[in-house]
């Protein structure tokens, strides 16, 4: 199926158009929850898009939306800035590299307790108002992820991010049986750690959230991976904003990879990853605009930067 946009069009002199023009936006959504009914979509919710009440209204009504309409949507959480507010008030240091937030034993007591215990707990609390929908799990959860130290080099230089995980496993049973059940899981991404023989080791790891939930996606076949953040979308040549790439294949995201900086490395390993892992679309969209992942999901045009297989760059 290849839903296009309505061929509705209101007549503009007729006193009802107004009235039309609305019934217009409501069926351009038509053949896009007839392409998603009963589709997994994975939602990254970051930390930066989470800034005020009312987008973090909105996107738990987008989400309930979803689930309405024969979505099985699945959120993952970041919670990068809360975490920094903690770490502050408790008087932790942490600093970035590449992209990754060197964990030590300290900061990772407190990236589990944000994660988990608050910025996850907020999420449920919100698409709750509208139903008993959402559960929180854990990547710790049913041994939802499995995960081993991250190496990473920047500048040519390798850097020990401590506690800091690359997920190597999934085991989406407890999420499955949420969906089947009608329910949101809501994930927040600490995993376990197994050793080179596949043993756990006992520590827990934290996981960039971009990474988690691109490999949840893969693992549930997802139909798509939304990740909202607080930029447009990618952009050719940063900050340039004339630069903002609307659709590109994997092959092209993989050449730019090298060039990126910061957050982008691994929200865009994370698009590449997933649709190398057979997810048809990866989506990075601004949630700083309410109701933006809606949008992507069911209109026409969407919004953002889509990431999608080599030589398949039309929606
Ligand atoms: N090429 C680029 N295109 C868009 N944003 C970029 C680019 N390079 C760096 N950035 C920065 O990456 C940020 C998004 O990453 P990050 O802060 O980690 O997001 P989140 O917390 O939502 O996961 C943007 O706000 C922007 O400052
Ligand atoms: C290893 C690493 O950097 N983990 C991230 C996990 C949270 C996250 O990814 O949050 P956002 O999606 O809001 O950026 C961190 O500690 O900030």
């Amino acid at each position: 199926m290849n839903p296009t946009s309505s061929s509705y069009q209101p007549r503009q002199s007729d006193p009802l158009a107004a009235a039309g023009a609305r019934a217009a936006t409501l069926i351009e959504a038509l053949p896009w929850m007839q392409k998603f009914a009963g589709e997994t979509i994975v939602i990254k919710y970051g930390g930066n898009a989470m800034v005020d009440d009312e987008l973090r209204r909105a996107f738990a009504e987008d989400v309930v939306f979803l689930r309405h309409v024969g979505v099985n949507p699945v959120v993952v959480h970041g919670g990068g800035p809360q975490i920094n507010t903690m770490l502050e008030a408790v008087g932790v240091e942490s600093e970035f590299r590449g992209g990754y937030r060197v964990t030590t034993p300290e900061a990772m007591d407190v990236v589990r307790m944000v994660l988990t215990g608050q910025v996850g707990r907020e999420l449920i609390g919100l698409i709750n108002s509208h139903g008993p929908y959402a559960v929180g799990l854990s990547g710790e959860d049913a041994a939802l992820l499995r995960a081993v130290r991250k190496q990473v080099t920047v500048d040519g230089e390798d850097v020990d991010l401590g506690l800091v995980g690359e997920v190597t496993g999934v085991n989406p049973d407890a999420v499955q049986d949420l969906l089947a059940a009608k329910r949101i899981p809501v994930i927040s991404t600490i995993a376990p750690e197994f050793d080179a023989a596949g043993r756990p080791t006992g520590e827990v790891l934290n996981v960039n959230a971009d990474l988690a939930a691109a490999a949840v996606a893969s693992a549930l076949g997802a139909a798509k991976l939304v990740m909202l953040t607080d930029v447009e979308g990618l952009y050719a040549d940063w900050p340039d904003r004339s630069s903002l790439i609307s659709s590109l294949a994997a092959s092209d995201l993989k050449e730019m990879l090298p060039d990126l900086q910061a957050g982008m490395i691994p929200k865009m390993t994370a698009a590449l990853s997933a649709v190398e892992g057979g997810v048809p679309r990866a989506h990075i969209v601004d949630g700083r605009e309410p109701h933006s992942m809606l949008l992507e999901v069911v209109t026409t045009e969407g919004v953002g930067t889509q990431v999608v297989p080599d030589a398949e760059e039309d929606r």
